[in-house]
């Protein structure tokens, strides 16, 4: 994977213990760590290739820390991303609020990232559904009001994670087509915006 050319940056932020490094490792690995909770310290990456119809396209995904000691650095790694996974725990209402808070700083800072909400361990609430600490329609609401995806996921048993980065991945494609185009009908400044370049480094 060394060196290969990564098409879409991709960060995902929220709380710590929502369950981002989970969620990447359900995507990136197909598994689920069940186990002491180890908090993610800076940032941790991994590229993930994806197919769009005929089209292969490499995400470089940016698993930030959650902790508040860390959000500075969270900062530096939102810059330049194209989508951003904005996670909070489905049994933690404290946790959506803190979406909001990245959703503010992104929509403030990063107008070209595309934002999907993600509430995470559904699995929890099959087991007992008085366990929601947030009303899935207060959040759709939310969603459409920022004009962003709503999933909810589980990496424990996988649930709508894989549909989760797919959509994220086809968006880019479906994005990046239509600039194109419109590009293609504008003057033409003999221009095109280069896709982000990174040396990847990979675990
Ligand atoms: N039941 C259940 N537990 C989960 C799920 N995802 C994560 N967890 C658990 O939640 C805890 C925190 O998960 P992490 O993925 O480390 O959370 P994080 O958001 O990366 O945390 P920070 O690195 O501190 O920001 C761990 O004990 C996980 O096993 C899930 O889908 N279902």
């Amino acid at each position: 994977m060394s060196g290969r050319r990564v098409d879409a940056k991709v960060v995902l932020l929220g709380q710590e213990g929502v369950g981002k490094s989970s969620l990447v490792e359900r995507c990136a690995h197909g598994r689920f760590r069940a186990g002491p909770y180890q908090n993610t310290i800076g940032a941790a990456f991994v590229a993930k290739v994806m197919s769009v119809g005929e089209q292969t396209v490499t995400l470089g995904i940016w698993d930030t820390a959650g902790s508040e000691r860390y959000e500075a650095m969270s900062r530096i790694y939102y810059r330049g991303a194209r989508a951003a996974i904005v996670c909070y725990d489905l049994t933690d209402s404290g946790s959506f609020q803190r979406a909001k808070f990245w959703v503010n700083e992104l929509q403030n800072c990063e107008e070209g990232c595309r934002i999907y909400l993600c509430g995470t361990k559904c699995d929890l609430l099959e087991e007992d559904r008085r366990k929601r600490g947030i009303d899935f329609h207060d959040v759709q609401d939310y969603a459409d009001e920022i004009k962003a995806d709503h999933f909810e996921t589980s990496s424990k048993t996988g649930q709508s994670v894989d549909e989760l980065f797919q959509k994220v991945a086809e968006d880019y494609v479906n994005f990046s087509a239509f600039q194109v185009m419109t590009e293609d009908k504008s003057v033409n400044l003999g221009q095109r915006s280069s896709p982000y370049f990174y040396s990847c480094c990979h675990h």
